[in-house]
């Protein structure tokens, strides 16, 4: 049997991503031994989990140093990587939106800035919106950018909205629904049908369970 390796993202959606996995039976104790190790071997299973940065999960996937990889359907659709999308994992619920204060919603800017972590889908929104607008690349805080002048929106993921509200700002546009999705090499699907075929089954039945709640 092929060994199987799946890159997980770290922080806020790692304990799901690993639930669902041990909960499927796929592997073991992957909770236990994964602590500031990056790479865990199950060998009972055949199985290698490593711990990446969300941001960084389709460039492992694609250039197939996995073969499976978890991520949000906002990365995906920000980096378009060369992989396929098989599965949405029905945790990670967020939104995509265009967030400001109220004066942006109400009044019509043109050549509006626009603060984001997320270049491309800002881009390719306003575009079919035909809007123009000047796409200012930041890494975190965006919320801040509104605030101090830097930018007259924000496109960013909004969950609880609690980040919206402390600051000040609402959401003006939503652009898409996000969750966790599973991806895969496009050769692995072939070289490793079999074993991935039956990964995709068993995590399927799993996130059943999660819709049925
Ligand atoms: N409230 C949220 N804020 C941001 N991302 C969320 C939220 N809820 C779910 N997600 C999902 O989690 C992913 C980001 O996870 P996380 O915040 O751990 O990564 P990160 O942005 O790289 O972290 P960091 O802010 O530490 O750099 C997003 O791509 C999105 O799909
Ligand atoms: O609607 P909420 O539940 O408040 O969540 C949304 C916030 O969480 C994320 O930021 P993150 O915590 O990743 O920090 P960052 O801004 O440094 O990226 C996102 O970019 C929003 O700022």
């Amino acid at each position: 049997m092929e060994n199987i390796s799946i890159a997980l993202p770290k922080g806020r959606m790692a304990d799901s991503a690993i639930t669902l996995f041990e909960k499927a039976g796929i592997a073991e104790n992957i909770l236990k031994d994964i602590s500031r190790k990056l790479v865990v071997n199950d060998y009972k299973n055949l199985m290698k989990f490593m711990l990446v940065k969300p941001i960084d999960v389709p460039t492992y996937v694609e250039h197939g140093a996995a073969d499976l990889g978890i991520c949000g359907k906002d990365i995906l659709l920000e980096q378009k990587k060369d992989c396929y999308e098989v599965l949405d994992l029905k945790f990670g619920f967020c939104k995509m939106v265009v967030a400001g204060p109220k004066e942006a919603r109400d009044s019509f800017l043109t050549n509006k800035r626009v603060a984001t972590k997320f270049p491309n889908i800002a881009e390719e929104f306003f575009r079919q919106k035909g809007e123009n607008v000047e796409i200012i690349k930041l890494n975190g805080s965006v919320e801040l950018a509104p605030i101090v002048g830097l930018s007259e929106v924000i496109v960013d993921i909004v969950e609880t909205g609690n980040t919206l509200r402390e600051n000040g700002l609402i959401v003006i546009e939503e652009i898409f629904p996000s969750s966790a999705r599973l991806i895969v090499n496009k050769a692995s699907l072939k070289t490793k049908s079999q074993r991935i075929k039956e990964i995709i089954i068993k995590l399927k039945e799993v996130v059943k369970t999660f819709e049925e709640v």
